[in-house]
């Protein structure tokens, strides 16, 4: 049986859904059921697991901007909590899950490539220029520096074809006025199939860039969704990186790009960008037809 904290977020939902559908016993934890910073009620609740997905963590709403009025518990869910899955995993000696994010960087290397596993976090505390949730995703990984049997699963700006508030097509399409950004992005499909991935085949444990190959930047994604004929809005830029702070923006945002080779060589089913947005946008499906589209 696989055990998700945070099952029934965004992310860990999707999740779910997947592993359910491929016929795996799945049950979801909500901290409802236990103490998640108490070891032993966390370990009761996991039980017989064989194996467990930590999609639990403090992300604010609408976006991260809200972790910076939250700051106690965005430390607890995404710094604190990972090292009592840890705690508890090590001891059942179970392989786990931890969803991190790629917003742990910002911009490119020195060289205009992508960020690999190797690399330090550069939108992070010990830089003194990160938003604080990205602060605490970081740190999230360094209380994993020494876990066993445990996946780092590094997610950056999920979208799929659902219209959905989380859904990075959706933030766009809704937005007064975008960001001129280039980004990795992650399709939240191949996620929940790279979390399969490593369930059933077990790669070698450690962290992982599971985004998807390449990066856009907004304009080309606001192009796709035009040539896919999901709107034929005239978008709003913002001039400049500097007025969308003053304007929309709480916590600076860490645009990054990530390179995936050793996600891909290890066996991940992700594709090319712009293939996996092509894919979510000509299965499109409005907000308004989401949950009957669910309940087919
Ligand atoms: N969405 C995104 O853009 C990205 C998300 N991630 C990471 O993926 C994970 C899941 O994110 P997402 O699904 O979007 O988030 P959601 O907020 O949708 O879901 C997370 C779940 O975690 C639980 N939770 C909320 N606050 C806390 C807290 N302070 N401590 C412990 N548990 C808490 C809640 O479940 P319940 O109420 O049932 O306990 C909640 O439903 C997080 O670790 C996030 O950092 C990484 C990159 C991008
Ligand atoms: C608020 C806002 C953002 N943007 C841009 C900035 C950025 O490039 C992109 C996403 O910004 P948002 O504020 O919507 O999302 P944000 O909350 O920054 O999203 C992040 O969520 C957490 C949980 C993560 O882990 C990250 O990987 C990422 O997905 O949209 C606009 O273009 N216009 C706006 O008005």
């Amino acid at each position: 049986m696989i055990v998700v904290l945070g099952g029934s977020g965004y992310v860990g939902s999707s999740i779910v859904n997947l592993l359910a559908n491929r016929g795996k016993e799945v049950r979801v934890l909500s901290r409802k059921d236990c103490d998640y910073y108490d070891p032993a009620s966390l370990g009761d609740a996991i039980g017989n697991a064989e194996f467990v997905i930590n999609a639990a963590g403090y992300t604010g709403r609408p976006n991260v901007d809200a972790c910076e009025l939250h700051k106690h518990e965005c430390l607890m869910g995404n710094s604190v909590l990972p090292g009592v899955v840890k705690e508890v995993c090590q001891s059942k000696k179970l392989p786990w899950i931890q969803i991190s994010s790629g917003c742990i960087y910002t911009g490119t290397r020195e060289d205009g490539t992508g960020f690999t596993e190797t690399d330090a976090p550069n939108f992070s505390f010990r830089y003194n220029n990160c938003s604080f949730y990205s602060g605490t995703k970081a740190l999230g990984e360094e209380v994993l520096a020494d876990a066993e049997n445990c996946y780092i699963l590094r997610l950056r700006i999920p979208f799929e074809n659902l219209d959905n508030p989380r859904n990075f097509l959706t933030k766009l399409l809704r937005y007064e006025r975008l960001l001129r950004a280039t980004n990795s992005l992650t399709f939240l499909d191949e996620f929940a199939k790279s979390c399969l991935y490593c369930a059933e085949s077990r790669p070698e444990p450690g962290i992982y860039n599971v985004t998807n190959t390449g990066s856009v930047t907004t304009d080309e994604v606001v192009a796709r969704l035009k040539s896919h004929g999901i709107t034929d809005k005239g978008f709003q830029f913002f001039d400049s990186e500097a007025e969308f702070m003053q304007k929309a923006a709480i916590a600076a945002r860490s645009n990054c790009v990530m390179n995936n080779k050793k996600a891909v060589d290890a066996g991940f089913p992700l594709s090319h960008v712009h293939d996996a947005l092509d894919q979510a946008m000509s299965n499109w499906i409005p907000e308004s037809e989401v949950s009957s589209a669910a309940t087919k």
